[in-house]
């Protein structure tokens, strides 16, 4: 390895062990599939809140939680927000953990796909926005962005294949895109697994009754702390048949892991 970066991030192994079972691996043999593996990964306050409010960034990982997440990032090709987050957070979305590209590592080994669901074009990127300047400085990826048809204007197209990154394109007529549409675009565009982190309009889509099937692991970092109502709620549709009410879904194979102050709950979603 090169000179570890000295903002680089560690996540030690006997952590990483516990997390393992949870992440993408690679089939020995592989065969074509409609979707990559997802991993559905996001912190969220003791009521179940995922900011402050909307539109407001709020930091709940913890030092440990948070090198979690890089490390997760680290072993996913795609790392994906809907539009809402990108405007909140203006987020870098690459990885910071040490020994991946642009960290102490070679070119861009490591360093996850962003991709950003944004159907009308809300999210006016430029130049500063950190994600592309990452990209430019060779510390991550250029983002896809996944758009309506003519949704991205030109300048802001080019700035994103001068960097590598593109317009995936939907010629949807609402403002909803199917999320089996959208992640079979992308395993067709060579995405085999994508981590997708929020926020949360996103969450509540897929973990509403008709998509649980589309996520294979959700990996949670509860913060010790109450943020109060009125913020960014993790709570999707109700599950109604026959006139009764169920519970939506439930974790599978769980594990509790507590990482500093925080615990990370993973499992496997399944129908209720
Ligand atoms: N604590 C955490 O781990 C995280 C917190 N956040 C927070 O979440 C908040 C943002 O959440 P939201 O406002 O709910 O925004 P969001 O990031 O979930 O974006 C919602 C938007 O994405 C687009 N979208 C989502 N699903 C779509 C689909 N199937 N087809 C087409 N378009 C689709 C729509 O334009 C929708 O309005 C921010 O405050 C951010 O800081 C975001 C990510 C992680
Ligand atoms: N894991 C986690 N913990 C928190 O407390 C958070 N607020 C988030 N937010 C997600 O991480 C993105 C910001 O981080 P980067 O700038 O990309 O490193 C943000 O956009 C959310 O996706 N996550």
């Amino acid at each position: 390895m090169a000179n570890p970066a000295r903002d680089a991030l560690h996540f030690p192994s006997h952590h990483a062990q516990q997390i393992d079972p949870y992440i993408p691996t690679l089939p020995a043999t592989p065969t074509p599939t409609t979707k990559p593996h997802v991993t559905l990964t996001f912190a969220t306050s003791l009521d179940s809140q995922l900011s402050l409010a909307p539109g407001i960034q709020t930091a709940l990982s913890g030092p440990e939680s948070k090198a979690m997440t890089h490390y997760l990032r680290s072993k996913h090709d795609a790392i994906l927000i809907g539009v809402g987050t990108a405007v909140a957070d203006n987020p870098s979305l690459n990885c910071r953990i040490e020994g991946v590209g642009g960290y102490g590592g070679e070119g861009l080994e490591g360093q996850p796909r962003p991709v950003v669901i944004d159907p009308k074009g809300r999210w006016t990127f430029s130049a500063d926005s950190k994600v592309l300047k990452l990209a430019a400085e060779g510390k991550g990826r250029a983002p896809w962005v996944v758009a309506g048809l003519g949704r991205v204007d030109e300048e802001r197209r080019g700035m994103l294949e001068s960097l590598r990154g593109k317009v995936l394109e939907f010629d949807s007529s609402g403002s909803s895109i199917s999320w089996s549409e959208i992640l079979n675009r992308l395993v067709n565009d060579g995405v085999k697994s994508v981590m997708i982190e929020g926020g949360g309009g996103v969450i509540n889509e897929l973990l509403a009754p008709e998509n649980v099937g589309l996520v294979d692991s959700v990996i949670l970092t509860i913060a010790p702390v109450w943020l109060g109502k009125g913020g960014v709620q993790v709570c999707p549709d109700a599950r109604v048949e026959d006139g009764q009410r169920l519970a939506v879904s439930r974790l599978k194979d769980v594990k509790w892991v507590p990482l500093g102050d925080d615990v990370v709950l993973c499992g496997h979603p399944r129908l209720a």
